[in-house]
């Protein structure tokens, strides 16, 4: 069934619809990740948005029961350019088509996704809606403009309750803000006893649980619309060891004084270089975000700037100069994409590790 792809600045694509045949409103963003389109439909992050794919076929090993980083994705749809309809791999068990029927996303392929990248590369990105080809576009259009982006994607996408994963190793609080598995699976691989708790959990809370560590998730949206997140951090922070990834990273900032700016296309792929500034080595990243801490707002924290992406020079990680904490933009849980930095796992808990020689030789 034909479809159309509507964008705010008036561009119309024609292309064939598959999924569900809902209409759909979102923010268009890219990733140009070569494989991992199941963890990118399932990542949380990507609440509210459409995502393009700029690889040029999509769904040709199929969907699996092993690679969600999510039980329900909650992207808004998905643009491609070819769809694959006979997937071929021995995990496979839906097409793409099938799998977003069942679980009402829209899509829509034959789109020139090099066109669209170099729309999205020159004015940013935009809001527009995928529809069908019976709709006046001028109507849609026109309600694409009054849409508002959400900005309760977290609430959205968190967990509602506490729940445990246990483990004989340091009790790890992973605060959810939208959290990909491949966190959980991360911190399990190392013997974690896990409490995942949803977002908005305050800080007495959280000390109640007697955390060795605190692990501040990925999540959608601008870290400005969780303060609770914020003024959490700001409360555990000197007390408890935090690590804190993608969106937890821009909390972390903003809770000690830095500042967030929405960049104009953000970085979404599975190649990113970013430097390690501590080491001088490069790390070739997983990467999925569309806001990022201002350079201008660090000097007059406490923090450190540790990492640098090599594409655009913005700030890709932090440490604390004072308290056992550090944060990383990117993703070092892979899901998709390259494990250069999965042992920043390890390091986080050797900071706490270290932490608990200091608070036992200080009592
Ligand atoms: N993956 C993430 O945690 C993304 C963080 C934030 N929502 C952003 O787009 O910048």
């Amino acid at each position: 069934m034909k479809a159309q792809l509507i964008l705010e600045d008036g561009t119309i694509f024609i292309g064939d619809g598959f999924g569900s045949h809902i209409d759909t409103i979102g923010e268009v963003v890219f990733n140009t990740g070569m494989t991992g389109y199941q963890e990118i439909l399932s990542d949380p992050s990507y609440c509210g948005q459409i995502v393009m794919l700029t690889y040029p076929l999509i769904g040709n090993y199929g969907i699996n029961r092993d690679d969600f980083e999510s039980i329900n994705p909650s992207i808004k749809g998905m643009i491609v350019k070819e769809v694959s309809d006979f997937p071929s791999n021995w995990r496979s068990e839906f097409t793409i088509d099938e799998y977003f029927k069942m679980k009402k996303i829209p899509g829509i392929s034959g789109i020139d996704t090099r066109k669209l990248t170099r729309i999205i590369r020159q004015y940013g990105t935009l809001k527009g809606a995928i529809c069908s080809i019976n709709n006046d576009p001028d109507d849609v259009l026109r309600k694409l403009r009054q849409t508002k982006l959400p900005n309760d994607q977290v609430r959205t996408v968190s967990t509602k309750n506490p729940y445990p994963s246990p483990g004989r190793g340091n009790r790890i609080v992973v605060v959810d803000f939208g959290m990909k598995h491949g966190i959980l699976r991360e911190l399990n691989n190392r013997g974690c006893d896990i409490i995942v708790v949803p977002y908005h959990t305050t800080a007495d809370e959280i000390l109640k649980l007697r955390p060795d560590g605190i692990m501040l998730t990925n999540g959608p949206g601008d870290p400005k619309d969780v303060p609770e997140g914020i003024q959490m951090i700001k409360e555990v922070l000197g007390i408890i060891p935090i690590f804190g990834i993608c969106l937890g990273h821009q909390l972390f900032a903003l809770a000690c004084g830095a500042d967030t700016v929405k960049m104009k296309f953000g970085h979404r792929g599975s190649n990113h270089p970013v430097k390690d500034l501590t080491t001088g080595k490069v790390l070739i990243t997983s990467q999925n975000h569309g806001y990022t801490v201002d350079p201008k707002s660090i000097k007059n924290t406490r923090l450190e700037i540790t990492h640098i992406a090599l594409n655009d020079g913005s700030i890709e990680g932090l440490k604390h100069l004072d308290y056992p904490a550090f944060t990383v933009q990117y993703h070092p849980e892979a899901s998709p994409g390259p494990e250069d930095a999965n042992c920043l796992f390890d390091q986080f808990l050797a900071m706490i590790e270290a932490n608990k020689r200091e608070v036992t030789s200080n009592a």
